[in-house]
């Protein structure tokens, strides 16, 4: 068996709701493991939608979903923190406590995660840390780091329990371009050690780029790269 392609979301027959209103409509895909995923499409065509319903933010009322081994339709309050342990979430705003260290900000999402042996907490923010090129940075206030590196601490933080894949909802968005371009091939690195990414995002620049897959809201749709022809520049 070929588990390199197993997926790690497959989504079918989907609908995504705001309150009653439908969003998106018959929603199909897929990811593997080791895929990099654009998720594209006009402001309120619905991709933080999607990935909201992916992480169980919002309920999938209608049709089949699975993510990370667990069933979306049938996932319960109290299994969602089990769901969110294993996917990493990293969104524009960098949602650091400002007034916290980078280290008690990491701590704080791990006690939450329930880690609780300190001398394995220590050494695995090392870990993170270093491996987003920030491994001085743990005694330091937010406020101390630019906006690119503050971005790198959540992508860290993201990554502390290993997930299958990390869901970005526009994560390079405040950031100026070359500290962008940065902050991207931090995902592609983190994707090549074989964490999945799914990433929103409005930055023409890296769709022509990096000629990954796409998935496109449009319309109440959602087109995938894979099967339909999708146009980039219409996507803003
Ligand atoms: N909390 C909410 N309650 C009700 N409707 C919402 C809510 N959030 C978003 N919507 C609506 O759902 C639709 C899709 O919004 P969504 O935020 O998913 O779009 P998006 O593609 O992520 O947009 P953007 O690129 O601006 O982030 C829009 O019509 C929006 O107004």
């Amino acid at each position: 068996m070929d588990f390199s392609s197993e997926p790690v979301i497959r989504v079918k027959d989907a609908c995504i709701f705001q309150g009653f209103n439908a969003i998106l409509q018959n929603v199909n895909f897929s990811i593997a493991k080791d895929e990099f995923v654009f998720l594209i499409g006009r402001t309120g065509s619905g991709k933080s939608s999607l990935l909201k319903t992916l992480y169980a933010d919002l309920d999938l009322k209608m049709g089949e979903a699975e993510i990370v081994g667990f069933n979306l339709q049938k996932i319960k309050k109290n299994e969602v923190p089990y769901l969110r342990r294993k996917l990493g979430i990293v969104f524009q705003d960098f949602q650091l406590f400002p007034d916290r260290s980078i280290a008690e900000n990491i701590f704080f999402v791990m006690k939450a995660t329930g880690w609780k042996d300190k001398m394995k907490m220590k050494s695995r923010m090392a870990e993170v840390l270093m491996q987003v090129n920030l491994g001085d940075s743990a005694t330091k206030m937010p406020h101390q780091l630019s906006g690119g590196e503050q971005q790198r601490v959540v992508i860290a933080r993201a990554l502390i329990n290993q997930p299958s894949i990390l869901l970005a909802d526009e994560p390079t968005g405040n950031l100026d371009p070359e500290v962008a371009d940065g902050v991207f091939k931090l995902f592609q690195e983190i994707n090549s050690q074989g964490t999945a990414i799914l990433m929103a995002t409005h930055n023409h620049d890296l769709l022509r780029k990096y000629p990954y897959r796409v998935l496109k809201c449009e319309k109440g749709q959602l087109l995938d790269s894979k099967t339909s022809d999708i146009t980039i520049n219409t996507s803003f």
